[in-house]
């Protein structure tokens, strides 16, 4: 039986060697598989008389449990050993301290820096923050503030117009913040000193004109506000926001219904070097807000006597202002959402 003695001697010491499970799982199929040692083995005990199976069964079949056994010990070592390598390799020290990838802080958007910025300027300056509602009636939105009926402003090309309400009110989206005034003039008695950043809308789309953009207005109506209080006031927040100790301001006469006399505002500025603009300095010119002493027929809508009261407003689109001071090229990556570009002026 020295035959046998080999085989099973082998056969022990491939189990004992096979390295991981695919290795075990061979050795396995090369002894008990259909053509496995050990199978043609125990086949040959079907040709044998009976007194040699007496013999040889015994020893066969002690030989197949031996093996049998060895397998099933050395598989499942060979599993144990395979979960213990993944524990050790997916270990997770939870006591490592949070990373600080920059993707998960949030950023508050540009606009809103910019919002906040004019707030806190105008805060200093003793002015209240007024908001109110996005979707107006024609009436706060255009006739309050001094349009003529068949104005262009009123028209499709420049306006976002709702369906007519179960009232048969026409309602629009607003296309500057000037409602929050007439609301704000009709429920506050003066001094009233107010600031309205908010969005507003146009059916206009460009690089230059998102339909969805930004304002912040200003109205102050007291007894004696005038044009020199009007120049200071601006000229203080455009010091304060552009960062400069001093800037040349330029007042050039200009029209709307809403205000007489009215004015644009240019502020100094230095465009030499390409893409970038500096502010307070430079023989360049860019126009940055509209202001204007507030028209009487607008204070008698806002139930106001223009005998009494007087006081003047001015307005400023943001996104322009916002994309001057962080140098942006385009409006429209503005409302893009996209993170990188957001975390890069966040
Ligand atoms: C009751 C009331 C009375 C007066 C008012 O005057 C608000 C004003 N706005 C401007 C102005 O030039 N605005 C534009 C600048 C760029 S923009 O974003 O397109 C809007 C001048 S005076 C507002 C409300």
């Amino acid at each position: 039986t020295s035959g046998l003695d080999t085989l099973e001697n082998s056969l022990l010491a491939d189990i004992a060697s096979a390295a991981d499970e695919p290795a075990i799982e061979a050795v396995r199929i090369a002894a008990f598989g259909k053509k496995g040692t050990v199978s043609e083995m125990l086949k040959t005990l079907g040709a044998m008389t009976a007194e040699e199976r007496q013999l040889k069964g015994p020893v066969i079949n002690g030989l197949k449990n031996r093996v049998t056994e060895a397998l099933t010990a050395r598989k499942a070592e060979l599993r144990d050993l395979a979960i213990a390598a993944r524990l050790a390799a997916e270990k997770v020290d939870v006591t490592l301290p949070v990373r600080q990838s920059p993707a998960e802080r949030g950023r508050i958007h540009p606009i809103s820096q910019v919002i906040d910025e004019i707030a806190a300027i105008f805060g200093d300056l003793g002015f209240a923050i007024a908001e109110g509602p996005d979707i107006e009636t024609d009436y706060y939105n255009f006739t309050a503030l001094n349009f003529p009926e068949g104005h262009p402003a009123r028209e499709m090309h420049d306006t976002f117009f709702f369906q007519l309400d179960e009232k048969g009110e026409r309602k629009v989206l607003r296309t500057h913040t000037s409602p929050v005034q007439i609301r704000t003039m009709e429920t506050q008695k003066p001094p009233i000193r107010i600031v309205i950043p908010g969005k507003t809308y146009r059916q206009d789309s460009d690089a230059t004109h998102s339909p969805m953009f930004h304002q912040v207005e200003g109205l102050v109506i007291d007894r004696s506000a005038n044009v020199a209080n009007m120049k200071w006031v601006l000229e203080e927040f455009c010091k304060a926001f552009f960062e400069v100790p001093s800037v040349k301001m330029r007042f050039r006469p200009s029209f709307f219904p809403f205000t007489e006399p009215s004015l644009e505002v240019d502020i100094q500025c230095d465009r030499s070097r390409p893409g970038e603009v500096r502010f307070g300095e430079g023989s360049d010119w860019m126009e940055i807000l509209g202001c204007g002493m507030v028209h009487p027929n607008v204070l008698r809508a806002g139930g106001l006597d223009p005998d009494e009261y007087q006081g003047f407003a001015w307005g400023m689109g943001i996104d322009r202002i916002a994309m001057l001071k962080y140098g942006m090229p385009d409006l429209r990556a503005f409302f893009d959402a996209d993170v990188r570009w957001l975390s890069h002026y966040g």
